[in-house]
């Protein structure tokens, strides 16, 4: 992954012939520049009330919502095939969605449930959560919405009870996904102050508004809730140097980790990032990627092994550590040669 500087020292042809060294599946192995390893892998999952329970997300083939049981009962399998970490995604039932969100900071609310479950069962496997309130609110919305505006301070305080919350139940990684400005500050201070030193924070800190998100939003239920976007919070799709001014930020107030979501169409900011900061990068290839490669292989248009693996390569070649994707038991079972 190291990138020598632009060779000025080719020999002309046919000195040089780039093919050699493509010649043989031998010699591919031994010149390739980036590996794909299941230690890159984070699995996304959705969880959901119940006993012994599963229900299928449609647009999403393959991916389903699990009841706590089953979801222990996955993230066992994920441990054995050496997946390193799962991230956990609630569909709330929506009558406990409020205006003020107090769902989100609840001890016994279903993503710290699943939490302390994950963490008795396998105690080895990192857990990830989501910081955001759009899996409570009333309004779909990442924030708390007053008078139709995302108030961002009032937002603050509220994510800093629901990572106290996550942290009090197990979790290793949070992953603020709400893109309020000042919150990895407030979480990490308070994390601080609780005693829970350990606890990483990787921020979703180039996050774009983006439409890639639809499936996920079906899965954990926020569709139908969600008024308006979320263009003023999250990133205009046209930026590149304020996500630097971001990434800064957020190393800044004390993110261990940043993440860039959606990942294939933002390859380029992966690698900024990664050349410029040389921190802990992370990519989230997300609901919709997920969905329009996989609608294409149920078509029978393209391979699903096969662009499962180049697309998650992209990642690695563009200097990312690991890669957030619902491929990740697929592509595990697939370097097993499972
Ligand atoms: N805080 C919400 C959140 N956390 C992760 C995703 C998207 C993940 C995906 O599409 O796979 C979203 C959706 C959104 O911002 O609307």
């Amino acid at each position: 992954m190291s990138r020598a500087p632009h060779p000025t020292t080719v020999a002309p042809f046919p000195m040089t012939r780039l093919r050699r060294t493509r010649s043989s599946a031998a010699l591919r192995n031994l010149v390739r520049e980036n590996t794909l390893t299941v230690d890159d892998l984070i699995w996304p999952v959705f969880v959901v009330d119940g006993e012994d329970h599963e229900d299928a997300i449609p647009s999403m083939p393959g991916v389903t919502r699990k009841s706590v049981d089953r979801l222990v009962v996955a993230a066992r399998e994920a441990a054995d095939l050496g997946i390193p970490a799962i991230c956990i995604f609630p569909n709330t039932d929506p009558s406990l969605k409020t205006e003020a969100c107090e769902e989100a900071w609840n001890p016994d609310n279903l993503s710290n449930r699943a939490i302390r479950a994950i963490k008795a069962a396998v105690p080895d496997l990192a857990v990830m959560t989501d910081v955001a309130l759009d899996p409570y609110n009333i309004n779909g919305h990442d924030g708390i919405v007053v008078d139709g505006e995302i108030v961002n301070d009032e937002t603050v305080e509220a994510l800093v009870k629901m990572a106290l919350a996550q942290a009090e139940a197990g979790a290793d990684i949070l992953g603020p996904s709400d893109m309020m400005d000042g919150r990895i500050g407030a979480i990490r201070h308070a994390l601080e102050a609780a005693d829970h030193r350990n606890v990483t924070i990787m921020s979703y800190t180039a996050k774009y508004a983006s439409a890639f998100y639809g499936p996920f939003r079906d899965a954990v239920g926020a569709s139908g809730a969600l008024k308006g976007d979320k263009k003023t919070y999250q990133m205009d799709p046209a930026n590149s140097e304020e996500a630097m001014r971001l990434v800064e930020r957020d190393l800044a107030e004390g993110a261990d980790m940043i993440m860039v979501k959606p990942g294939m169409p933002y390859l380029d900011i992966c690698q900024r990032v990664k050349d410029t900061f040389g921190v802990p990068t992370f990519a989230y290839q997300v609901s919709g990627e997920y969905a329009m490669l996989m609608a294409a292989a149920e078509n029978g248009w393209l391979d699903a092994d096969k662009v499962m693996v180049e697309s998650l390569m992209a990642f690695k070649r563009a200097g990312c550590n690991g890669i957030l994707t619902y491929f990740a038991p697929r592509m595990a079972r697939l370097l097993k040669g499972l």
